[in-house]
């Protein structure tokens, strides 16, 4: 193919894909398939010079829908240039300094050297305000730069914006409409049409014709530019930033000033890590050149500002194929779904797998097996199936609900949404998993104990319970493939030695559903005898500080399981003896499982301290404040934290009142 048609061919792509992702509020393909095919046109376009009317590398955004009153914007929203590494950020910043003494050396007055700003890229909807008279009169999209959808009913559902505004001039304030990932989260629990990604549910809560709709995602916004003001203007972008805070709109806590680029590039290796603690979804960060003046000097091209750039952050979100999906059985008989799937890359990562919940899940994504499906990616945790891409199921295959146990054929039970095979004394993996559990180091600490072993146990020496393993002889063990004497003998002194274990570790190591090694510490503190712990009552157990109802339940459960407690009672025939040794308490401090914000300095100590010393007093430092936090701790020059802490009444320590308390 020709470069031309190459050229229009991508175009007519762009531009359907611009169509659903702007208009209909639901994409195609992630943004780095966007992406790369945007970046080929522009590649395209530079090498041949052919521009065409059509192309989207010639305008902002979208079309805009007919059911919503148009807006005019006051001042033109833009796009961003966007860069990916820091040497295309370097280039920008070559070019900006080459235009800025470009422009010095043929005027007399000189333009600053420059400064930059830095703040994240929030991904959600852009939207405009008008105020006029100290009143917000319109909220509108970007559209397509010029003209936007008028969509202030919907607008007005986001509770931080100010209805009313000290500064009386006509003035359009810019910001992103934004989705917290713990409301998706919490809207996903129990939707019937689960949302797949943050933006989009911003983009599509906001141009929803009914705002109760838009009320019920329960939207936040943060503001970072005046398009258009009557009767002022900034020398700076700080200053803007402040007369927006001092006007009470909301704006990213995070927002800072840099007089050179390597300080600013350190800082985003920081970012990048630290926007994985956010509530919001982010793509990127905005680097602007902070002074006014060179911004008008250098201008905006067909599309975006030259004294901006976007810095990208690796994608998040990427969709692929679904090839097949496996079905495993846990420790706990619990049968649950992995999706095999094309492997694609997300964050630096190959993935080839990922978790469906359950069953009832999967009805609810309306996944099949050869769909295309969204899947998300976030620090840490294993990537998540959010739903699928429209129109790439039409040949797919429903996902059929296992009737019988993978493993072991037996009939399988539904319980609650998950469901389970009940054959826990001869199930494989079921059995394999507990022993390995039973053997691990915050368990029983059976030095040497690995999964193969808990195999050959169970398939060469056909081990159908725990306690057995107390029986397992010497002569046994030395038979088995890789067992040598010093093996076996290793192996049966850490099961020997296993048998002097404390009370909590043996809690820990029963399997209890639900139960990880803190509660069991809490439970070993509680009752102090396994004797006890087996006959509590729920009532006890539900007045535990981190014991909630299925927690309850499920130890009561498990101990009124009489082949638990034949088993239980086996190891102790065998000579297991936990003991209840004394945890040395922690003091109760005013933090004590407190949540706490950190804003402002306070004198004689930093920040870092701060939160160190707010951790080892029992508490957690988040970053930002919500109906979540329980105190904000303020020093000199406190930010916008300070002022969302008053307006949502959450208890305030002042620096002073600080420093007593942690040298108390
Ligand atoms: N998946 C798809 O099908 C598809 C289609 C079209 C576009 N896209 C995505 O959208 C991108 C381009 O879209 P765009 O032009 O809407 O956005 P952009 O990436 O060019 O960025 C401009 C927008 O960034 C937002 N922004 C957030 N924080 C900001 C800050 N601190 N300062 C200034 N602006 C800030 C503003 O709302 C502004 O409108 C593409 O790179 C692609 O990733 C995806
Ligand atoms: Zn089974």
């Amino acid at each position: 193919m020709d470069k031309r048609s190459r050229i229009e061919e991508l175009i007519n792509i762009l531009n359907d894909l611009n169509y659903h992702y702007y208009v209909l509020d639901n994409p195609k393909v992630s943004d780095k398939e966007y992406d790369s095919l945007y970046d080929e046109l522009v590649q395209l376009e530079k090498e041949t010079g052919i521009i065409l009317p059509h192309s989207p590398t010639q305008r902002v955004g979208g079309e805009i829908l007919d059911k919503f009153e148009k807006h005019r914007h006051l001042g033109k929203l833009w796009s961003l240039d966007k860069c990916k590494s820091i040497e295309e950020l370097k280039n920008w910043d070559a070019r900006v300094r080459r235009l800025i003494n470009q422009y010095n050396n043929e005027h007399d007055y000189k333009l600053p050297e420059p400064t930059y700003v830095m703040e994240y890229k929030f991904d959600g909807l852009t939207i405009n305000l008008t105020y006029r008279d100290g009143n917000l009169i319109q909220g509108a999209t970007r559209g397509n730069g010029e003209i936007g959808e008028a969509i202030l009913p919907q607008i007005k559902t986001i509770r931080s914006i100010p209805l009313k505004i000290d500064y009386n001039g006509t003035i359009e304030i810019q910001g992103e409409g934004l989705m917290p990932l713990s409301e998706l989260e919490r809207y996903n629990k129990s939707a019937d049409e689960p949302l797949k990604n943050a933006r989009n549910a911003a983009a599509g809560a906001l141009r929803n014709l009914d705002p109760k709709v838009t009320a019920e995602r329960n939207l936040i916004a943060y503001f970072y530019n005046v398009g258009y003001i009557e009767g002022m203007s900034f020398n700076t972008h700080m200053e803007m930033i402040n007369f927006l805070k001092e006007n009470r709109l909301p704006v990213y806590d995070y927002i800072r000033e840099f007089d050179n680029l390597d300080d600013l590039i350190k800082e985003i290796e920081r970012l990048d890590e630290e926007r994985h603690n956010l509530d919001v979804l982010t793509d990127g960060l905005v680097i602007k050149i902070n002074d006014m003046r060179t911004r008008e000097i250098l201008g905006y091209t067909q599309k975006f500002p030259r004294w901006a750039i976007a810095y990208k952050f690796e994608a998040q979100e990427v969709t692929t194929k679904l090839i097949r999906v496996e079905w495993n059985v846990g420790r706990t008989g619990k049968v649950t779904p992995t999706a095999v799937l094309e492997p694609v890359e997300i964050g630096g990562a190959t993935i080839r797998r990922a978790t469906l919940n359950n069953w009832d899940d999967i009805q609810r994504k309306k996944v099949k097996v050869g769909c295309r499906v969204w899947l998300r990616r976030s620090n840490d945790v294993i990537p998540e199936i959010m739903g699928t891409v429209e129109d790439s199921c039409d040949d797919a295959e429903e996902i059929e609900k296992p009737k019988h146990c993978p493993a072991c054929g037996s009939e399988l039970v539904k319980d609650g949404v998950h469901i389970f095979c009940p054959n826990s004394l001869s199930c494989k993996p079921q059995l394999v998993s507990r022993l390995v559990h039973f053997a691990s180091r915050d368990a029983m600490n059976i030095e040497g104990f690995s999964e193969k072993t808990a195999e050959q146990l169970y398939e060469e020496l056909g081990l159908t319970d725990i306690p057995e393993l107390y029986n397992i002889k010497f002569e046994d063990l030395i038979k088995l493939e890789r067992f040598g004497k010093k093996k076996a003998e290793n192996l049966l002194n850490a099961i020997e030695k296993s048998k002097e274990c404390t009370l909590s570790s043996f809690i820990y190591a029963l399997g209890i559903p639900n139960v990880g090694k803190k509660t069991a510490t809490d439970l070993a503190d509680k009752f102090k005898s396994l004797d006890s712990l087996m006959k509590a009552k729920y009532e006890e157990l539900i007045t535990m500080r981190d014991i909630g109802d299925t927690v309850a339940n499920s130890i009561i459960e498990f101990f009124h399981d009489e082949r638990i407690v034949k088993s239980v009672n086996e190891l102790l025939k065998a000579g297991v003896n936990p003991i209840y040794e004394q945890q040395e308490i922690e003091e109760e401090t005013i933090f004590t499982d407190k949540t706490v914000v950190i804003t402002g300095t306070i004198e004689g100590i930093s920040r870092k301290e701060a939160k160190e010393i707010v951790k080892k007093m029992g508490g957690k430092v988040t970053s930002s404040v919500s109906k979540k936090t329980d105190y904000v701790v303020v020093g000199e020059k406190p930010g916008s934290k300070y002022d969302k802490a008053k307006e949502l009444g959450i208890e305030i320590i002042d620096g002073e009142k600080f420093l007593n308390i942690i040298n108390n």
